[in-house]
């Protein structure tokens, strides 16, 4: 049995750092773990220009511990007024990394998102020019798609056009959660991957419902059947270099998601590393965790792999009810559990 494993500095390729107080509380769990990270613009205003998204890098930079190493990705938010010129600008002056589309009303902070995937064609057809890769947060929005089939019809309506349409353009379908998005990302050519978080490996829609109403399970897109879950499991252990690991770590206040209305979102950046390897071990291919961890994600994005080394230690790891944020509490993931893997950095 493996007991300690050490593999190349992973990269977290979708999280949410936020801003203010609750940026200064959780940027620092993110940068422990990975070298790199795409960071998701869903802020409010939302990054939508350059400037906003160099100022925003700083703020993270600035929110770091002592000592620590990390690279913030940055990402502009797409609107229905995104201007092509200066979203390429950002691109080739290595502000932005890619440009991310959430369909108006999908998720946290999207209410400034796309109302039509018409209304940005212009810069979708740039984006494909130079190279640019877009993330595509991939459910539609429409109120008689029930929850749990929005990602499925949004591959039929928006994706699979989309590439028909613009077959060079470089695409992210973002923290999949169903069979289709698999078979569709794996059918698909080598210029579409996908995302994978942790909790959508360890979670099926049941785990919202055990016992009474769950608020920490709920996230967007929200978790699937029992079958969808073994389709990702199996997606993130095969080895293709099509799919890679973006926690979409997205913390909100307690009071936040323990309400009448609470928010999607799970916190999994504290013990991300030690949740996917968790999967991996039980699926018995502990030996395809470096791939999906810290070589499929660079090499889709064509930035080099890095070349520092990480170890996991297996011993049992208890995970704290919740970590002090923003004057208040947010709840990790696998809160008050034990995971066999602990991180050392
Ligand atoms: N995943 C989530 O449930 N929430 C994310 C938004 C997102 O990634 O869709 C957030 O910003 O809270
Ligand atoms: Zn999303
Ligand atoms: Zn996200």
């Amino acid at each position: 049995m493996t007991e300690t494993l050490t593999i190349t500095r992973p990269d977290d390729w979708h999280v949410h750092l936020r801003d203010g107080e609750m940026l200064q509380a959780v940027a620092r769990y993110t940068a422990r773990q990975f070298t790199r990270a795409i960071v998701m613009p869903n802020l409010t205003p939302p990054v939508t220009t350059s400037a906003m998204a160099a100022a925003y890098r700083e703020r993270i930079l600035a929110a770091l511990d002592e000592g620590q190493d990390f690279t913030p990705l940055m990402t502009c938010y797409l609107t229905d007024n995104a201007d092509p010129d200066d979203m390429a600008h950002g691109f080739e002056a290595g502000i932005y990394t890619a440009a991310k589309l959430y369909p108006a009303g999908a998720t946290t902070n999207s209410d400034s998102g796309v109302t039509d995937v018409a209304n940005i064609k212009g810069a979708l057809a740039r984006m494909a020019d130079i190279g640019m890769p877009l993330l595509v947060h991939g459910e539609v929005t429409d109120a008689e798609i029930d929850i749990f089939d929005r990602e499925k019809v949004f591959i039929e309506r928006i994706l699979q056009p989309l590439i028909e349409e613009l077959p060079h353009l470089r695409v992210v379908f973002e923290h999949i959660t169903t069979e289709n998005a698999v078979g569709f990302v794996k059918s698909a050519g080598p210029n579409v991957a996908a995302t994978i978080t942790a909790h959508h490996l360890h979670i099926n829609r049941n785990a919202m419902f055990e016992g009474g109403i769950r608020p920490h399970a709920y996230c967007l897109p929200i978790a699937k059947r029992e079958h969808h879950r073994q389709a990702l499991r199996k997606a993130a252990t095969s080895g293709s270099p099509k799919f890679f690991l973006g926690t979409d770590s997205a913390p909100h206040e307690v009071e936040a998601k323990e309400s009448a209305c609470g928010c999607a979102g799970i916190f999994s950046a504290p013990h991300a590393l030690e949740s996917y390897l968790k999967v991996f071990e039980e699926e018995d291919a502990i030996d395809k965790f470096e791939g999906f961890a810290s070589f499929h994600g660079p090499d889709f994005y064509r930035l080099p792999r890095n070349s520092d080394t990480i170890t996991l230690t297996r011993k049992p790891n208890q995970v704290v009810e919740g970590l002090a944020a923003a004057g208040t509490v947010v709840v990790p993931f696998h809160a008050g559990d034990t995971i066999n893997w602990e991180f050392a950095a």
